[in-house]
């Protein structure tokens, strides 16, 4: 049994679960890795200077045991997130480190404490097997995975599951990862595949969306409400062009900031009109590596101003970290709320405290997103409220340049990897509900 036959039977339409389970699964399968004995490869290098397509590789690898409460899914797709950039460049650590830490804890963990690591934080795909005391989920099932892995042994976790202590993000804090044919999931990370996407459509949003959401409209993060003015960074990049729709789907204001005229047009695409293109304005928040300048806070607050009548920021979605965090305290209004899940640019922050305590604002610190957040996030795009925001779509093969892209800021919104799937476009089932939306899907598509 080879993963063409895998393939044969997820594109017969008359495949039935039990043909599914029957299916024997093959030992081995072709997946993305970082190897052990490289993470010293880039040293001395600056961070813009470490190139992915070196680390990433093509490796034949191994079927992991599977165990109770898991699944094995033969994903048609993934995408390309920035935690598997992180990850190849061996930045800010290397992600063996975690899986060691991980292969500590039980017996069955050790499986994950290899010397390569499987990367991918998202897939649409097939299921194949589960393992003892899994219900909810069969064989033949299609589905998406989101990258929420915890233990939930804990009582921290049983409020808010992110709180879990043994929570890790799956294929950057776990092994075997969805950039490869099959991949091994907790069950409780499935949810239903929305119908009216392709395989890569669907693998596009998991992660970035159910960030998105909780970081910006859960009441974990910054709860959102109507007429709110969001400053949006990166506005068309993988989280910002989900917070943009969120801010517009939820009657906000958004003002998106972009570094080019092309990806100002897809926010107006998109629907927004408050559109800041801080390359275009020159906008230079440091005079030097360790000195910012509140001149250029004050200027970048006054463009604010003039969209928005003169009001500022009630929530800034932030992820650039130093380069803007000074500037996003500042422009944010009184009472309001600067949530953060990522430092892109350095997490040494540094912002004049002043303003933030004397004005009453909030520095809410938002990670991911639990299981039912995730299921909402995903929700809304099954139910065409939100869309999937794919660029361009790479083979397997060609992994390292797509996440390449991404470390460059090549890309546009997401970057998919075919995984299973032989070409794009595969997976549909409802063509009807696609069609009244296909404007939408294709929005980001070949720009
Ligand atoms: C969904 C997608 C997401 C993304 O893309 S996010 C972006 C990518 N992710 C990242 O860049 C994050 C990468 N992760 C990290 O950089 C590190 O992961 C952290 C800095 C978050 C944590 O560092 P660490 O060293 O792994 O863990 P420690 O919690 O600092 O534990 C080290 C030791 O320090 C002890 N410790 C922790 N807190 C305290 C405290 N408050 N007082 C005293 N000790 C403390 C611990 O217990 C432990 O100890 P012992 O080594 O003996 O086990
Ligand atoms: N904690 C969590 O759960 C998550 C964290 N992350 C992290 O968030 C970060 C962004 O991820 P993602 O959106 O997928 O990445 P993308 O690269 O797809 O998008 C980020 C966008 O941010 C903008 N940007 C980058 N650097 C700067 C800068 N110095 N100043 C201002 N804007 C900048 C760019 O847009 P432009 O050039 O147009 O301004 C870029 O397109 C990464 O560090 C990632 O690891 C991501 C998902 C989940």
């Amino acid at each position: 049994m080879t993963v063409k036959d895998i393939l044969a039977a997820i594109q017969s339409p008359d495949s039935t679960s039990e043909d599914f389970a029957a299916l024997q699964i093959p030992e081995s399968y072709r997946a993305i890795t970082v190897h052990k004995d490289e993470t010293e490869m880039f040293a001395g290098l600056a961070t813009r200077d470490k190139d992915p397509r070196k680390s990433i590789h093509l490796d034949e690898v191994p079927l992991p045991e599977l165990g109770p409460g898991e699944a094995l899914v033969a994903v048609m797709a993934s995408s390309v997130n920035y935690n598997s950039v992180w990850t190849s460049i061996f930045e800010p650590l290397s992600t063996f480190g975690f899986l060691e830490r991980y292969g500590r804890t039980n017996e069955l963990a050790k499986r994950h404490d290899l010397p390569y690591h499987i990367i991918g934080s998202d897939l649409a795909g097939v299921v194949l097997r589960t393992g003892p005391g899994v219900n909810a989920w069969r064989p033949g099932d299609e589905v998406v995975a989101h990258c929420l892995s915890v233990e939930l042994e804990s009582s921290d976790g049983h409020n808010d599951t992110m709180l879990d202590p043994e929570q890790r993000i799956w294929g950057f804090e776990t092994n075997f990862g969805g950039l490869a044919e099959i991949a091994l999931v907790k069950s409780n990370q499935l949810m239903p595949k929305p119908d009216h996407l392709s395989w890569e459509e669907a693998a596009a949003p998991g992660l970035v969306n159910s960030t998105a959401y909780r970081q910006l409209v859960s009441r974990n993060g910054a709860g959102m409400k109507q007429g709110d003015n969001v400053l949006i960074w990166g506005a068309s990049g993988g989280l910002g062009s989900y917070a943009t729709q969120f801010a517009l789907a939820g009657g906000a204001n958004p003002i998106c900031v972009v570094s080019s005229e092309q990806k100002a047009d897809i926010c107006r695409a998109m629907g927004a009109e408050a559109i800041i293109d801080r390359s275009a304005e020159g906008y230079k928040f440091w005079k030097d590596e360790n000195t910012q300048d509140p001149k250029e806070w004050k200027r970048f607050g006054k463009r604010i101003r003039e969209f928005t009548g003169g009001e500022d920021i009630d929530i800034v979605f932030e992820h650039p970290g130093r380069e803007t965090f000074g500037a996003s305290v500042y422009v944010t209004r009184k009472g309001g709320t600067i949530t953060t899940c990522a430092s892109t640019s350095g997490y040494m922050h540094e912002y004049d405290n002043r303003y933030l305590w004397m004005s009453l604002k909030r520095i809410i610190g938002s990670h991911f997103a639990n299981y039912r957040e995730a299921w909402e996030a995903n929700r809304l795009i099954a139910k065409g409220k939100i869309h999937p925001t794919l660029s361009k779509v790479y083979s397997l093969e060609d992994t390292g340049q797509a996440a390449y892209d991404v470390h460059r800021n090549l890309h546009q919104g997401k970057v998919g990897v075919l995984c299973m799937a032989p070409e794009e476009g595969l997976g549909v089932r409802d063509h009807e509900k696609r069609a009244k939306h296909i404007d939408a899907i294709n929005r980001f598509r070949n720009i």
